[in-house]
């Protein structure tokens, strides 16, 4: 059964074999999942000929691996042809070395079975990738390599679709990164909930449209699997956003503080000001130099003003803890006068409760560059709620080049991290799912890394991956506006973690309501109608 809601949850390989054993264990032989996948592989198959050729006689070609997922190729070849269309299997490796259900599979299989290499695509009209999928072990190499280079130059060649079963081969369905090569698939079905490589780049391009498929596997096993990972969507946030009440009033809605930078730079402050305001925020001020009151006087209406020229003024203005929110960083200008400004942010929260909501991001990522031990130090000692939002380039920048090694840099933090040989090596890891996990299990941040993949990932291992952020979402000052937004979501309370994964999503989905040519200040002016279709959805569920 093909899926027609998208289920949050994302499976690692290791957890989706979990979901397989559970289920077996429970009753449901290999062999039945196996079919039902083949099956689901079938349908979508037919539904590609259909579509290319308005009808499902066409040549199909499918290429089998060595293991389960080549399985699943001889389930729907079996079925395929049952169903009268013409197939033909090639099989990488010798046939009696099959075992388990994907021996049983090519056993049930009627037709010839081709080598690998044998099995033309000359008249082919759909190939099926049923290559490696969960068990894919390294790169590929030699006749798996070839094999799939041929697939990838026949379909650009000839215009013709792969459809890749499970994951398009040679991609790891983890991470979302290429072993060696990849087939560049046009559809894929996966099975039971999707993987984070099919949403992490480059595997969302690889894989096409991915389809899910229901293959007999209970949701009771997700109790037992208790997956981290999730797709970024209104599912995953809705229970704590916060929707305006009819007995709030701007107040309780909190109030959010944008520092700006110099004369010369006040733009980002403005635009990350009417994000938060756009977001909700009861109210919003912009602390400026004296320099820049003038110019931000004269462009702001609804958002207050205050003057703050270094670290002395914002630890006065922070003595009001009404103000339940700061975003530092964007247009704030040079390392020194930065990173002053953000000790003198972190040190002013003192007990309070709830704990003040910080994003930094921009200026302030950058003037960290190197010293992640130290913004970690600092960030845990001022017991606030940090959202940190850096783009690849800061990322880079602030974990990219630490020293672990050298005297002093762990500080106090090593007793407070869990395994930190291991989160150093994931800082540096190909997954940017792992490295941004690690990021956070350093610092005690939520920490979002920017990107068509935005991943949040929370100092507890939870992390939301997103999938729908449109190209045009790339434009000056876009970044400045979701620091902002989220800003303007942790001054109403919103937990830091839901905060930065529905800041991401509202900003993808305000850019995909604008559309094309979009700019940084239609983000915020795209907002309302984000909401009033998202409050729709929210009021519809619970009826
Ligand atoms: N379990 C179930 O009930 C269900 C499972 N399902 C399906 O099973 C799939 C997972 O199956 P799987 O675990 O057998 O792994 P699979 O991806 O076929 O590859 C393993 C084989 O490839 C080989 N190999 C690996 N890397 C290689 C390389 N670079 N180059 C060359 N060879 C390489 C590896 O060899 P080895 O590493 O042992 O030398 C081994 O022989 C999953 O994606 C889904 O499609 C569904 O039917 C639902 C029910
Ligand atoms: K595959």
């Amino acid at each position: 059964m093909m899926t027609s809601y998208d289920p949050l949850e994302l499976l690692t390989t290791a957890e989706m074999s979990a979901a397989d054993r559970l289920t077996i264990a429970s009753g449901a032989p290999g062999s039945y999942l196996m079919a039902q996948a083949g099956a689901a592989v079938a349908l979508e198959a037919e539904h590609m000929l259909g579509r290319a050729l308005g009808r499902r006689t066409g040549r199909i070609a499918i290429f089998c691996g060595p293991g389960n997922n080549g399985g699943d190729g001889f389930a729907a070849a079996e079925r395929l042809l049952a169903r009268g269309c013409q197939v033909e299997v090639g099989l990488l490796g010798p046939l009696e070395k099959l075992t388990g259900d994907a021996a049983l599979a090519a056993k049930a299989w009627r037709g010839p079975v081709s080598p690998i290499e044998a099995l033309s695509l000359d008249g082919v009209e759909l190939a099926i990738d049923a290559l490696f999928g969960a068990g894919l072990a390294r790169g590929l190499d030699g006749l798996a390599r070839e094999t799939v280079l041929r697939l990838n130059d026949w379909s650009a060649a000839t215009g013709r679709p792969v459809l890749a079963v499970d994951v398009p081969s040679g991609l790891d369905g983890s991470s979302g990164q290429v072993q060696g090569v990849a087939v560049k698939a046009k559809t894929t079905v996966t099975f039971f909930r999707r993987k984070p490589g099919h949403l992490l780049l480059p595997g969302r391009v690889l894989c096409g449209e991915t389809i899910l498929a229901q293959i007999g596997i209970s949701d009771e096993v997700l109790a037992l699997i208790a997956p981290r990972a999730m797709a970024n969507k209104p599912g995953l946030w809705s229970r704590v956003f916060p929707v305006p009440r009819v007995d709030g009033h701007k107040y309780t809605r909190g109030h959010a503080l944008i520092l700006s930078g110099g004369l010369a730079r006040t733009g980002a402050a403005r635009l990350a000001a009417r994000g938060a305001l756009r977001a909700g925020a009861g109210l919003v001020t912009v602390a400026t130099p004296a320099e820049a009151l003038a110019v931000h006087a004269g462009a702001l209406t609804a958002i207050m003003t205050l003057v703050c020229d270094d670290p002395n003024d914002l630890s006065k203005i922070l003595e009001d803890r009404r103000k339940n929110a700061v975003v530092a960083g964007p247009g704030l200008g040079g390392a020194a006068h930065a990173k002053a400004l953000v000790r003198a942010l972190l040190q002013s929260g003192g007990a309070m409760s709830p704990p003040r909501g910080i994003v930094l991001d921009a200026d302030v990522l950058t003037s960290f560059s190197g010293d992640a031990f130290g913004l970690a130090q600092e960030i845990r000692a001022s017991g606030a709620n940090v959202v940190l939002t850096p783009h690849e380039g800061e990322f880079a920048r602030l974990f990219g080049d630490i020293d672990p090694h050298r005297e002093g840099s762990w500080g106090d933090l090593q007793p407070q991290v869990d395994a930190p040989d291991a989160l150093l090596l994931a800082l540096s890891s190909a997954s940017k799912l792992e490295r941004v996990r690690a990021a956070s299990a350093l610092t005690g941040a939520v920490v979002l890394l920017k990107g068509p993949d935005t991943v949040v990932a929370a100092p507890d291992g939870r992390a939301s991956i997103a999938d729908d952020l449109p190209p045009w979402l790339a434009t000056a000052g876009s970044g400045d506006v979701l620091a902002g937004m989220i800003g303007g979501l942790l001054a109403q309370g919103t937990p830091a973690f839901e905060a930065a994964s529905a800041g991401v999503w509202l900003h993808g989905a305000a850019a995909r309501h604008f559309g094309p040519g979009l700019i940084a200040e239609d983000i915020p002016e795209s907002l309302p109608a984000v909401f009033r279709t998202l409050y729709e959805s929210f009021f519809a569920q619970q009826v």
